[in-house]
């Protein structure tokens, strides 16, 4: 960087339109002409930012590294020249979306302090004051009335333990442990689930989770628009040969040619052997209306356009983060299509110097929402599923997860056993995680919880992690299970308070579908 030329505030500023883009992150000026156009969060937030200084808005979303491992080095066009930097230019370069690093320096100081926090709900509670509110309503909420994001943990909360005693429950017989994909230990059947920009909830990100899910033995997914470079965050586990692992999270780009490199740098990159799985997300084909999310993001565009003295037409209505992550998406994917991806997946590890894995990388469908097409995922080659809705941040009013996998038990019992079965959406506490596994489940996700987590760095993930486990550990201790996996069977939970939301059939109990038009 040091040899590249100083450019004033004037050489940039030059460079403001969409075909001649250029703007500055952390005092370093980049050509975003071609990239624009690729971005996952669409062109437009960049020509705001065009021959300007986009430091403050790029860090509340991405890591430092992201832009400058992104771009190739012809891009990198020079430093800005502090020199030139007028009380303007300073005031836009403020105009920033979002304290960055997961809030201002005097809130972090108020944060409860770790030793605190004593379940996960207790992240949650010590994150939203100190968040910058774009921060807080992006991971906070889900789509639209938040009725499916509510209703993920409020059904788990209505399914009883049926605790059997006088059991030998004494701590050396206890065992969390788990196998997934027959190869990848886990130290519980627990896994962070991929959540994009998770810079949001703390500056080291997907950083501090990587540290933090190797430390505690569990694993992490790695999301499609991460706020640190795929290989920086992977950098952060042991090497594969020292049990460093991860899951990586697709969204296929609608440009299919862009996914297929993404995936053949990432497998055949220098971690690539620490991928353990593919998940492809299935249930946002389009981005759904996150409200509070596009309410804040509207509130501080005034601010910002204020700042920037660009006149508001009115009309413009500003995308939320989850929106701006998710607009590169391919809504024509379909069933078929997995074919592809078995292909380019298989044709990406080959390329690693390693040559191919002994066995197919596993790809399982995430977002499954019935029973339906749980069968179809395995009737198409998936090696598993994640019941997920996403945590209620896709169709509002959706199935809740847990829902989702009794529904399993009626209409496709026969998944069950073939294929791996993840779930996620509203898990907060080891009985939770419990009843998930009596129910079938092969290891369960949380994303939010982590996200919060990582305001406290690697020590916080590491502590979700650990509450996570001793919930877990009591809860089976206190229902008298000894082995996890071995021991828990539907036998040790009451879904009778929810049964008769379970669909009996893959059909609508009584209504028919009708003929239109009507025959009058
Ligand atoms: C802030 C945030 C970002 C997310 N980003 C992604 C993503 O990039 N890809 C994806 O498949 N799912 C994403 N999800 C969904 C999670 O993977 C997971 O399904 C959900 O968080 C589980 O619900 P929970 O937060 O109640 O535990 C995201 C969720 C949140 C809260």
């Amino acid at each position: 960087m040091a040899s590249l030329p100083l450019l004033s505030i004037d050489d940039v500023g030059a460079h403001n339109k969409l075909d001649d883009l250029w703007l500055v992150v952390d005092n370093v000026v980049y050509d975003m002409t071609e990239f624009a156009q690729n971005h996952p969060g669409g062109v437009e937030v960049l020509l705001r930012f065009a021959g300007r200084d986009a430091t403050r808005v790029y860090n509340s979303v991405h890591g430092p590294s992201l832009i400058s491992s992104e771009l190739d080095a012809t891009k990198h066009k020079g430093r800005l020249d502090v020199g030139t930097i007028t009380p303007q230019w300073a005031s836009t370069a403020m105009a920033s979306d979002a304290d960055a690093d997961g809030g201002d320096a005097q809130k972090q100081k108020e944060r409860t302090p770790l030793d605190e926090i004593v379940n996960l709900s207790d992240f949650a509670a010590a994150a939203e004051p100190v968040l910058p509110v774009q921060a807080w309503s992006y991971v906070s909420t889900g789509t639209e009335d938040n009725i499916t994001r509510d209703a993920n943990t409020e059904l788990l909360r209505r399914i009883w333990l049926r605790p059997a005693v006088l059991r030998d429950v004494s701590l050396p017989r206890m065992d969390l442990r788990t196998t997934l994909f027959g190869t990848v230990p886990l130290k519980m059947p627990v896994y962070v689930a991929p959540t994009g920009a998770t810079r949001t909830g703390g500056k080291d990100g997907e950083l501090a989770i990587a540290r933090g899910a190797s430390a505690a033995g569990i694993m992490q997914v790695i999301s499609t628009v991460a706020s640190y470079p795929y290989n920086e965050i992977l950098a952060q586990m042991p090497s594969a040969e020292d049990g460093g692992q991860a899951m990586f999270q697709l969204y296929v780009d609608r440009d299919h040619r862009r996914s297929e490199a993404l995936l053949t740098k990432l497998l055949a990159g220098p971690h690539g052997r620490k991928i353990k799985a593919v998940l492809v997300t299935v249930d946002l084909p389009v981005s759904s209306k996150r409200e509070a999310d596009e309410r804040a993001r509207a509130l501080i565009a005034k601010k910002r356009d204020a700042a920037l003295g660009i006149v508001p037409d009115g009309k413009k209505k500003e995308a939320g983060i989850a929106r701006l992550n998710s607009s590169f998406i391919d809504s024509a994917f379909s069933w078929e299509d997995l074919k592809w991806l078995r292909k380019t997946v298989d044709a990406a590890v080959a390329q690693h110097p390693q040559g191919p894995p002994p066995a197919p990388l596993p790809i399982l469908a995430k977002g499954i929402q019935r029973a339906e097409d749980a069968r179809l995922a395995m009737q198409h080659g998936c090696q598993g599923i994640v019941v997920s809705n996403h945590g209620g941040r896709a169709a509002d009013t959706a199935s809740p997860a847990i829902l989702t996998l009794l529904e399993m038990h009626r209409c496709c019992p026969e998944v069950f056993g073939r294929i791996e079965i993840l779930i996620d959406g509203g898990f907060r506490r080891g009985s939770d995680v419990l009843k998930a596994i009596c129910l079938g489940a092969s290891a369960v996700g949380m994303g939010r919880p982590f996200v919060y987590s990582v305001g406290y760095g690697q020590a916080g993930v590491e502590q979700a992690a650990s509450i996570l486990y001793d919930e877990i550990l009591t809860t089976m201790r206190l229902c008298g299970l000894t082995n996890l996996m071995r021991d828990a069977s539907p036998d040790y939970v009451n879904t009778g308070d929810i049964d008769h939301m379970v669909m009996s059939s893959l059909h609508h109990p009584y209504a028919k579908k009708p003929v239109w038009p009507a025959k009058l």
